[in-house]
């Protein structure tokens, strides 16, 4: 039995994926063997690409090959594919959905008459509709941002599945129990996506919902009762942050999980969290499959430093965005006011700088942004410390904006870690506020350094309008997913359209800023800085 609380390289199993009949694209058939060398190859080559821009990939790909481009496609095609419980529930039948919104009035508590109408609707998604994953032609490697899959950068079409109600439904809302689990860190949106899951099961027609307390815990504290939800209890949640449910890191074995759904008759997974909670999705949907249930595990990407992969953003980013603007405003007062006044704002990333990307250009008052995809030295000639006295001396204050995961390079390591395994990271801004008071007492010219860190005022928050917006679209596709018959997958915003992807394929990595990105390059422009290598 393995523990929850383990690194995700550890865990993930990256294993193929059989396509159900009826939902794969025509001309990009799964393959065979889509557990060839030639997957694993561009799988890497892939994930060389997202960090490394253009990649030269002529060892393991044989671009003499005239069908190499339709390979790639066709092993794109089933990295992608979305599992349904008829890979291994072959049985499984399929009934006329439920969600027909010509069909407004409450439904028969029991559906024995049968299903609502055969008229026809057209607010359906069809199994083969798809979404691109990439949208821009590079027309060369050196291109800013460019993601190349050969040498020649050319152009390789990259389809993903449309999210969205089907017309056809793998459950019967009446034999339906559904349960929410919200796990990690907060995020501001969390009520909004449980309100829009548990409203959206109501419109198919499901009695039967409940919460599960605290994360995963709540699947094996007895301590910890399963919550009765409807929409009734969810209507006013959203207006708070936090989460109805409760979170928590850590927690019991995959198969501890599965037992208890198994005991309480749970049939419908929501899963929010980030990519741990995600690894966990997809291990519970797993050993669903292995034991044959007909369970939809589905879930909800939430991370507030928007670092998964292949989505325009995730929810309670661009609150945290927002938000992040009055810390980075108090910052600038008080520096400003001060005489010779230094500001430090701390933001959250752990690994990805996208809040103090964004917060710094959102704000324009940022003089130097750090993040942890670009290395940075504090003290020497070219160091942070040094541009900290050149802007006293000529503008008279400075402010600048950390991410948590930036300049873990020059603190000492711990190797603690936290119920989860995630990494315990240095405090750099506080860091940060000690060094700069240290060199400027060196140096002997005065600084007033002023240090504010509003990580848990900005998490525990409630989610903005455009966050709101994108929870309920989430929430809504994650209860159609389920219907649909999918399971193991999660629900994104892919150049602005809604889609469903196979959970191994956004969590192998955490998404990063991309240093040869416009939107860095315009940070950049923004703050004035240097780079301090
Ligand atoms: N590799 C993993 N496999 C299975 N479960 C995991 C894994 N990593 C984390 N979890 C579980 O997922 C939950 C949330 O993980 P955590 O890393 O704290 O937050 P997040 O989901 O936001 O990354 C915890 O209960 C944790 O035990
Ligand atoms: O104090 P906690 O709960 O461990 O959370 C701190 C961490 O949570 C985060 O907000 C991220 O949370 P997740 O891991 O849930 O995405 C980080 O930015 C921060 O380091
Ligand atoms: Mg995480």
């Amino acid at each position: 039995m393995e523990a929850l609380s383990r690194p995700i390289k550890q865990t993930l199993v990256l294993r193929p994926r059989t396509s159900h009949s009826d939902h794969a694209l025509l001309p990009l058939r799964s393959l065979k063997n889509p557990k060839s060398n030639l997957t694993r190859t561009l799988r890497s080559v892939d994930a060389k690409a997202r960090t490394e821009k253009h990649v030269s990939t002529a060892a393991t790909i044989d671009y003499s090959d005239p069908g190499w481009k339709e390979k790639y496609q066709k092993e794109f095609e089933a990295r992608f594919s979305i599992p349904h419980i008829t890979d291994v529930i072959h049985d499984a039948v399929s009934y006329p959905s439920t969600f027909c919104l010509k069909m407004r009035t409450p439904l028969s508590p029991d559906f024995t008459n049968g299903y609502p109408t055969d008229e026809e609707w057209h607010g359906y998604i069809n199994n083969n509709d798809r979404v691109l994953l990439k949208v821009i032609h590079f027309s060369s490697p050196t291109s800013a941002g460019a993601q190349c899959i050969d040498p020649a950068c050319t152009w390789v079409e990259q389809w993903v599945h449309r999210a969205g109600p089907r017309e056809k439904i793998y459950f019967k809302p009446e034999e339906v129990k559904a349960a929410i689990v919200t796990c990690g860190g907060l995020c501001p949106g969390l009520n909004d996506v449980i309100r829009q899951i548990v409203i959206t099961l109501e419109i198919y027609g499901v009695k039967q919902i409940v919460g599960i307390p605290f994360g995963y815990r709540g699947f094996s504290d007895s301590s910890l009762a399963e919550m009765p939800l409807s929409r009734t209890v969810v209507q006013n949640i959203h207006l708070s942050g936090g989460s109805l449910l409760g979170v928590s890191r850590g927690g019991p074995t995959v198969t501890e999980i599965v037992d208890s759904m198994e005991k309480s008759g749970i049939n419908m997974l929501f899963v929010l969290g980030g990519n741990g909670t995600h690894a966990g999705a997809n291990a519970i949907h797993e050993e669903c499959r292995k034991r044959r249930l007909r369970v939809a595990v589905v879930g909800v990407p939430k991370t507030i430093d928007n670092d998964i992969l292949h989505m325009d953003k995730t929810f309670g980013f661009d609150t945290a965005v927002e938000e992040a603007q009055r810390a980075i405003y108090s910052a600038y007062i008080e520096a400003h006011s001060a005489y010779r006044g230094i500001g430090i704002v701390k933001l959250m990333g752990r690994s990805s700088g996208f809040i103090a990307m964004q917060a710094s250009l959102a704000s324009g008052q940022i003089d130097i942004c750090l993040i942890p995809e670009v290395p940075f030295n504090l003290h020497g000639p070219q160091g942070v410390l040094s541009h900290l006295k050149h802007l006293l001396e000529t503008k008279g204050s400075a402010v600048v904006c950390v991410a948590e995961g930036a300049g873990q390079d020059l603190l000492q390591k711990t190797n603690a870690t936290d119920a989860s395994g995630n990494v315990i990271l240095g405090d750099i801004g506080a860091y940060i506020q000690q060094e700069t008071k240290k060199f400027f007492k060196e140096v002997g010219v005065p600084a007033d350094v002023k240090y504010i860190d509003p990580t848990y005022m900005i998490r525990a928050g409630r989610a903005n309008a455009s966050d709101g917006i994108l929870c309920t679209v989430l929430g809504q596709n994650a209860v159609h997913g389920a219907f649909a018959g999918y399971s193991g997958i999660t629900v994104g915003i892919c150049n602005t359209h809604y889609v469903y992807f196979p959970i191994p394929e956004v969590i192998t990595e955490p998404k990063v800023v991309d240093p040869n990105s416009r939107m860095w390059h315009r940070c950049l422009t923004s703050t004035g800085q240097p780079d301090f290598i």
